[in-house]
């Protein structure tokens, strides 16, 4: 038997918490130390709830480590700090205090993170620091003599870059001596965070930069300023950011054209041979209307949805997105909201879900109430699918004035969703009054160039979610859907198609009457009940419906033409404003239930956000009738 060389012995439960001031490098960092993929992005409040994730030291020792939400002292105002204070201090009922804390600081803002460290100092927690970003030190010929800063502080001082594969190197090593986790254990008595404190905490880091020759400012970032005057300016700044979205939305169409033309073809081949090899029957149904006709449905959508986040990401870490909430701080201060609503109102558009989640940053309870109450009318990415199939169906692929009208159609669609949650907003602001007036305190990081693997690990994430989705609650409810359409069989001599005889038939044709004032067929109503899963799933849900109500020669017709055929504009155009309203996500509604506690708002939202889709659909529905005859 070989005799181990290293004593991991108990070791595994050592546990090593990040701590920080927002934006200053953590997650990047544990990302480094454990090989994870968590959200990294440039502006502060990205971190909103606590990870973990098992790194080795160098001597091959395990170690868990606890990346945190960033704050900016140990006086938490908001629920992501209070997650960190809590933690680190081991007044958390939930989570053990961790044996070390590596408190991150940047480089480049070094006055501020040594402000904490005072702070953590004065209670006493067990820590090492960690100067991140070095790199930018050195890009500006400078260098930070940490061997001073350590012995000023009196904590083992270490560099740190989050963004190079050595940049955990020196941590990695330290964290094989025993020492550094053998200190003794805080006094949480002693966590008094008054103005008092805070002057006696920044007197102290100024103290320690003098001691340790670090007292010169870093200079400022030359381009981050030139761009700021422009991007900032009230006229101009929102002049760009308008621009900036509308040409997100034209490239969602121009760019996904060819890569959707090539899914389609796919699909038809892979249709094809499936028809060819398998006997007509059941299983062959299953395959062709069931899996093929739904998931093909949704999968010729994943070049649009990337494209749109390729955006977004560029956005988030270009540093662009804390000035686009800067920007709209007075819009948003009219509404009774803050600009700290930005973010989570933006993020919304990828997904409700983590944008409910970011609303933790906002310390204000009524503002975060509006925040989660309007987020679901932001258009999230599972829109996308369901927008651009009935724009492709009902919408001339025209241009208007050298512009796609598609691309213009959509873009209105996402503004319907926001002026909406506008009006939402300043209704309630009318009903409820404003939440406490609070100055948008929210740092603005300098620019910088988003890093094409960091683009491409995120689009690659996204990507793998989309196609996660599609391979299971799709899946899983195309076949589901399948099923309830084929069984019971119509008996020979049944004159309908045989999908009306089906249970989903019966359903549908028995809801049909509800939504019939709206324009929805009786497929529709079958479509929307697994579409509750998630929007996409609506997609492919049609797909599945037409394909087993088509007959003979006709299966296999893409979903698009089949629907322009049979539905009228006005219908059409009735399903795309229900779509910009209808909480069709169930998900979305349980996280609101987690986020805000009880059930009160989850249902109240859902019954508001339902009702106003119906209207919003009937008023279209009537409008298109009237104004364009039957079409
Ligand atoms: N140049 C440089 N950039 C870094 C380094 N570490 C992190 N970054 C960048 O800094 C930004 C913030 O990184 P995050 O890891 O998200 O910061 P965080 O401290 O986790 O932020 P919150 O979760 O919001 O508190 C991102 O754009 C990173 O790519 C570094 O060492 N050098
Ligand atoms: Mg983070």
């Amino acid at each position: 038997m070989s005799t181990a060389t290293v004593d991991t012995s108990g070791l595994a439960q050592r546990r090593l918490a990040l701590l920080g001031n927002p934006n200053c490098g953590k997650t990047a960092l544990f990302n480094r130390l454990t090989g994870s993929q968590q959200k990294v992005a440039n502006y502060a409040g990205v971190t909103v709830e606590l990870k973990r994730g098992l790194m080795k030291t160098a001597a091959g020792r395990s170690v868990t480590v606890i990346d945190l939400p960033g704050t900016y002292s140990l006086n938490p105002s908001s629920q992501d700090e209070t997650v960190a204070c809590a933690m680190v201090l081991g007044q958390s009922l939930r989570e053990k205090a961790p044996d070390l804390t590596a408190v991150v600081i940047d480089a480049t803002r070094l006055r501020r993170g040594l402000r904490l460290v005072a702070a953590l100092k004065r209670v006493g927690v067990p820590m090492v620091v960690l100067v991140n970003m070095m790199d930018r030190v050195r890009a500006q010929g400078r260098e930070l003599d940490v061997a001073r800063l350590q012995s000023a502080l009196g904590v083992p001082v270490l560099e740190a870059t989050g963004i190079s594969a050595q940049g955990t190197e020196a941590l990695r090593q330290l964290l094989d001596q025993a020492d550094v986790w053998n200190q003794p254990r805080p006094d949480i008595t002693a966590v008094r965070q008054d103005a008092d404190s805070a002057r006696t905490d920044d007197t102290q880091a100024q103290a320690w930069l003098q001691a340790a020759g670090m007292d010169q400012p870093m200079a400022a970032h030359a381009w981050s300023r030139t761009l700021d005057a422009w991007l900032l300016q009230p006229v101009t700044g929102v002049l760009v950011l308008l621009v900036l979205l509308f040409l997100i939305f034209q490239a969602v169409f121009a760019w996904a054209e060819w890569p959707m033309g090539l899914i389609e073809s796919a699909t038809g081949w892979v249709g094809e041979g499936v028809d060819g090899l398998l006997p007509a029957g059941l299983l062959k149904s299953l395959l062709i209307d069931g899996v093929i006709a739904g998931l093909g449905g949704v999968v010729i959508f994943l070049p649009q949805i990337l494209i749109l986040f390729f955006f977004i990401l560029v956005m988030e870490e270009s540093g662009y997105l804390p000035r686009a909430a800067l920007l709209l701080d007075r819009l948003m201060g009219s509404l009774g909201l803050s600009g700290r609503a930005f973010i989570p109102l933006l993020s919304s558009f990828a997904c409700a879900i983590p944008g409910i989640m970011a609303a933790r940053t906002i310390s204000d309870r009524r503002t975060k109430w509006v925040t989660v109450f309007i987020a679901p009318l932001m258009t999230c990415s599972a829109r996308l699918p369901v927008y651009t199939l009935l724009i492709g169906a009902f919408i001339p692929a025209k241009t208007v004035y050298g512009m796609s009208l598609p691309g213009l159609v959509l873009f209105g669609l996402y503004v319907m969703g926001i002026v909406s949650a506008i009006a939402v907003a300043w209704v309630l602001k009318l009903w409820r009054g404003a939440g406490e007036p609070v100055q948008l305190m929210m740092e603005l990081p300098d620019y910088h160039l988003p890093r094409v693997k960091d683009l491409a690990i995120g689009l690659w994430q996204r990507a793998s979610i989309f196609l996660r989705n599609v391979g299971g609650i799709i899946l899983s409810l195309t076949v589901i859907l399948w099923f309830l359409s084929t069984f019971p069989q119509a008996p020979a001599g049944f004159s309908g198609s045989p999908i009306e005889y089906s249970f989903a038939g019966r359903i549908g044709l028995a809801l049909a009457g509800l939504f019939a004032p709206i324009g929805f067929n009786w497929q529709i109503v079958v479509a929307l009940i697994p579409g509750l899963a998630a929007r996409e799933v609506m997609v492919a849900a049609l797909g599945t419906v037409y394909a087993l109500s088509q007959t003979g020669d006709e299966v296999g017709a893409a979903l698009g033409p089949l629907i322009a055929q049979d539905w009228t504009l006005a219908t059409g155009l009735s399903l795309l404003i229900w779509f910009v309203f209808a909480p069709q996500c169930l998900a979305t509604l349980a996280v609101v239930r987690k986020e805000m506690g009880g059930w009160a708002m989850p249902v109240g939202m859902a019954v508001f956000l339902f009702g106003l889709a119906y209207a919003a659909s009937w008023v279209t529905y009537r409008l298109a009738l009237n104004l364009g005859g039957s079409f």
